[in-house]
Parts: structure tokens; C-alpha cells; sequence
């Protein structure tokens, strides 16, 4: 039997009650992605800040043309669609669309801006949540600041060597591929795991003075290899690119993290809880993997404001439980010294 195409899978999956709505969103961010994709294998678009270095987004980001490029493009795309509102990065208001609609969407529309030029792999995250009647007279915030364990389908697509949409509508975590020759998305991989066991971790490294002494001990841990308390080598990535990141970990496992640090600005890390750390704690969480704010599990989080961000660690469910020990058992920390680099609390 042929892998099922998108459309074939949405028809059959997802909570009764809101399927065919869903089902005509996700057409219509399929639409849009491959657009973006389009634009950015043409090449016109995102090597330079647009217009002047001072436009930002909500949250502080310089915007690049293919930021806006993206944000406008899937906007677009939305207005025949059940959307309520769409809550995007690269706004700092909720949009209303539909105003019967039953589905609030929150975009990441250009995921790992900084590559654009470096011709890495970048991508589009997004949340669905549901909303009720009464969201559509209530204040727009009201709609996004629901905890991530509300949401209805959270995904990404990767525009990289392979146009590759990530799927979950709360029943597994899914692989679409974009096929140029059917026009469609074909589903790759069903239900998805993530290795429950790692060597490889993935954090920005150049930021290690800023961390707490959790995050530095664990990452001391990891690169002390086989010597050390770990007995075993660890190898590391670091892209930069949240949804590259996020498809190397569902892939062949492994842990990431973006940390809190000691920048101004960056006392909960960089990434956005309801856009960013929620549709991807889902995927990985629907994988069989973890996903937490070093401590808590990121779909219990009720965010206080749109744009909020958190601490994300997230991958292979060991590794990021064993990251929560480092900040949670700080006496076993404080016990630690050369002498007890082989103690048995820390090892395996
Ligand atoms: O440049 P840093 O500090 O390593 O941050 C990289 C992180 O920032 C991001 O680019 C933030 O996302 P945006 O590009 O959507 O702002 C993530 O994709 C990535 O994980
Ligand atoms: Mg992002
Ligand atoms: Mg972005």
C-alpha cells in the first residue's frame, strides 16, 4: 500500500468535533510553507535585515524581508480557513480572522532566522487551540493563553535539503514529505519514537559563562566523555535552528537545550513558550520523548503574555529528566569534587 498523502491522513485523524476545521487549516498552511519554500529556493528574499536594522519584531529581533515575507504569506493564506485569531511572532497583537471560527493559531512563520544566509535548514512552527464561542466577543489574549496541553495539532515544516512537514494531532508524531511529483505532502514516518538513550546534546556553547552551575555541570559532565561521570562520549551539535534542532532529536534522539542565562534580556532563555517551546514539547512529548523548562513539563505551563518566553530543554526522556535532577538534588551537586567525579547519582 502507498504512504498516504496529507490530505488522505487529516481526513482519518484528529479530534472528532474539530477535523475538517483542522483539516483545512493544515491545507492551508501546506499551501503557504510550499510558497515559502518556493521564495527561498529562488534566492531573492532574507539576506539582509529589512529596510533599516532598527524594524523589530515583538520580542526584539531585527526582521529580515523573508520574516515578513513568511508572516504576511501564511496570513494570507488563512483568510477562507476557521481561524479565530492568529497570533504571530512577528506581531505584536493577535489578528482576528473568522470571527465563527473555532481554532486559534499561534506562527513562528520564519523559524531560525539567523541561517537565512548560511543557506541552513529554517522552518514554520505552529500551535493549534481551541477557542470557544465567547473567545470571539473576550479579549484576544484570553485564546493564546492557555496551557500547551490544550492544544488541538501542533507541527513544523523544514525548508532544507527536503521541504519536510512534522505533524502531531495528539495521536503520535508524523512525517510528511513534500513530493514535487504529486504536488503533495506524503506521510514518511507513522508515529514516530524518540531514543530513549543519547550521546549527543545540542546548546549554544559560546553562552557557557552566562549559565547557571546546573547547566554548567551538566554540560561539563556530558564533555568529560568516558572519563568522566557519565563513562561515555558525547558528541554535540549546535545549528541554531530550532526546527532543525527538533528534527535531529525526533530523528536519532538526543537532548537540546536553551537554557535561562545571566544576559540581560535572557534570564528565561530566547525562545517563546506559546509558538516555539509548546508545539515542539508536543511533538517530542507525542514521540515518547520530554519536554521541560529545565524543571517543569512545558505543556503545564500557563503563560502569562503572548510573546512570554521559557527555558526549553527537551528530547530523549532520560536525558532530560537527568537535566532536571542537576537543578532539582543541589546538594548532590554541592557534594561533588574531583574525588567523587565517579559517583553513582550522576552516572550511566
Ligand atoms: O542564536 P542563538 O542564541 O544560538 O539562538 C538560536 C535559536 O534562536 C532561534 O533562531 C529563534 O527563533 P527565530 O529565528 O524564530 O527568532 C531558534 O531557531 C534557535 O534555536
Ligand atoms: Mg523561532
Ligand atoms: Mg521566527
Amino acid at each position: 500500500m502507498s504512504a498516504p498523502s496529507l490530505e488522505a491522513f487529516l481526513a482519518s485523524h484528529g479530534r472528532a468535533g474539530y477535523r475538517s476545521d483542522v483539516l483545512s487549516i493544515l491545507a492551508a498552511l501546506a499551501s503557504a510553507a510550499l510558497k515559502v519554500n518556493n521564495s527561498i529556493r529562488s534566492g531573492k528574499l532574507g539576506t539582509a535585515p529589512c529596510g533599516s536594522p532598527e524594524i523589530r519584531n515583538a520580542d526584539g529581533d531585527i526582521q529580515k524581508d523573508l520574516d515578513i515575507h513568511a508572516d504576511e504569506t501564511f496570513l494570507k493564506s488563512l483568510h477562507n480557513v476557521p481561524v479565530l485569531y492568529v497570533l504571530s511572532e512577528e506581531r505584536s497583537a493577535p489578528v482576528m480572522l473568522d470571527p465563527n471560527g473555532r481554532i486559534a493559531l499561534a506562527i513562528d512563520p520564519l523559524d531560525g532566522s539567523s541561517n537565512i544566509e548560511a543557506n541552513v535548514s529554517i522552518g514554520t512552527i505552529f500551535s493549534l487551540l481551541p477557542a470557544t464561542a465567547a473567545a470571539a466577543s473576550a479579549p484576544p489574549e484570553g485564546v493564546f493563553l492557555q496551557p500547551g496541553s490544550a492544544q488541538l495539532a501542533a507541527g513544523f515544516f523544514v525548508y532544507g535539503p527536503q521541504l519536510l512537514l512534522v505533524l502531531t494531532l495528539g495521536k503520535g508524531t508524523h512525517i510528511f514529505l513534500f513530493s514535487p511529483q504529486l504536488g503533495t505532502f506524503v506521510q514518511t514516518h507513522e508515529s514516530i519514537r524518540i531514543a530513549e538513550r543519547t550521546n549527543e546534546f545540542a546548546i549554544n556553547t559560546s553562552n557557557y559563562r552566562h549559565w547557571d552551575e546546573a547547566v554548567r555541570l551538566y554540560v561539563d559532565d556530558c564533555l568529560k566523555g568516558e572519563d568522566g561521570p557519565r563513562g561515555r562520549n558525547f558528541n554535540m551539535r549546535w545549528i541554531a535552528s530550532l526546527v532543525a534542532e527538533a528534527y535531529r532529536v525526533l530523528i536519532r534522539g538526543g537532548v537540546f537545550l536553551y537554557p535561562g542565562d545571566a544576559r540581560a534580556g535572557y534570564g528565561n532563555g530566547r525562545l517563546r513558550l506559546v509558538y516555539e517551546a509548546n508545539p515542539i514539547a508536543m511533538l517530542v512529548e507525542q514521540a515518547g520523548g520530554c519536554a521541560t523548562d529545565t524543571v517543569n513539563r512545558i505543556l503545564d505551563i500557563t503563560p502569562a503574555t503572548l510573546h512570554q518566553r521559557v527555558p526549553l530543554v527537551f528530547g530523549s526522556a532520560r536525558e532530560v529528566e537527568r537535566v532536571g535532577r542537576y537543578h532539582t538534588e543541589p546538594s548532590a551537586i554541592a557534594e561533588r569534587s574531583p574525588l567523587f567525579g565517579n559517583r553513582g547519582l550522576f552516572r550511566a
